[in-house]
């Protein structure tokens, strides 16, 4: 197999973007975040003075960001109509409107066509990581994963980013904005059925890439056996 591509999905805090960095970075993969991407039309959104909550005023102003981003898993970048929003788009605002932004259909539509051009163009291969990866965004990816792990654990995790977080209002926070993305109609946070489920639980980061990296290479050398076996024919 020349080129590889792999969606891991899940819920807020699972670990989808440190795993999907470490094991691009391992694999010699690009990288992408769609989060960001659904932070980056929020930050916009809010920097413009529209309500994230009126969809019609979202739907309408939806085609008007230019939203770039980088793909190195060392150095993953976004940018909003040129300009650096990797800080501005982790702000607690945008945290508490990206679900409401993201549950519309027409922004939903436009950020799904931008993240399939980047899996096209990225010829060795790309590790995109969401919520929507494997059923919608990239149904004919190579291997899907889903990354899960109790509430608590995400919490504490969280609260360790940031630094004196109440653990019990942020798993409220987590648990609120998972409730919201598996509830919209369009493309909602789900598992595909083809998904590997990995339970991240009790398992150390470096563990989940392990297990993750052993997943794509079990998966690369059974397609190269059957490629090789078609061409032998
Ligand atoms: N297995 C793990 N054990 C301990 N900490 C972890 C594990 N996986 C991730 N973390 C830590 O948990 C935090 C959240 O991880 P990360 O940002 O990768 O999750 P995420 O699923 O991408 O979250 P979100 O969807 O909210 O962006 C980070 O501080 C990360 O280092
Ligand atoms: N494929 C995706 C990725 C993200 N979203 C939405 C829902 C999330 O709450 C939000 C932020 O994502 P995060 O940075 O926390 O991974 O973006 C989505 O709807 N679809």
């Amino acid at each position: 197999m020349e080129s590889v591509i792999v969606a891991i999905d899940g819920p807020s805090g699972t670990g989808k973007s440190s795993t999907s960095k470490a094991v691009a970075a391992k694999l010699g993969l690009s990288y992408l975040d769609t989060g960001a991407q659904y932070r980056a039309i929020t930050w916009w959104m809010i920097s413009n003075g529209i309500d994230a909550n009126d969809a019609d005023a979202v739907a309408d102003a939806a085609g008007k960001p230019v939203i770039v981003s980088g793909t190195d898993p060392s150095r993953p970048t976004i940018t909003v109509d040129g300009v650096d929003a990797s800080g501005p788009i982790r702000t607690e605002e945008v945290t508490s409107r990206v679900s409401a932004v993201s549950a519309v259909p027409e922004v939903r539509a436009l950020i799904t066509e931008l993240q399939r051009s980047i899996a096209r163009g990225a010829a060795g291969g790309i590790v995109v990581e969401g919520r929507d990866i494997g059923t919608t965004v990239l149904p004919d990816a190579d291997l899907k994963i889903f990354l899960t792990a109790s509430p608590e654990a995400r919490a504490a995790r969280r609260s360790g980013e940031l630094k004196g977080a109440d653990v019990r209002a942020t798993r409220e926070a987590l648990v609120k904005r998972d409730a919201a993305d598996s509830s919209r109609k369009t493309s909602p946070l789900a598992k595909a059925g083809d998904a590997v489920e990995v339970d991240t639980t009790e398992l150390t980061l470096d563990q989940v890439i392990e297990c993750v990296v052993t997943l794509v290479e079990e998966r690369r050398s059974a397609t190269e056996g059957t490629e090789k076996r078609a061409g032998a024919k």
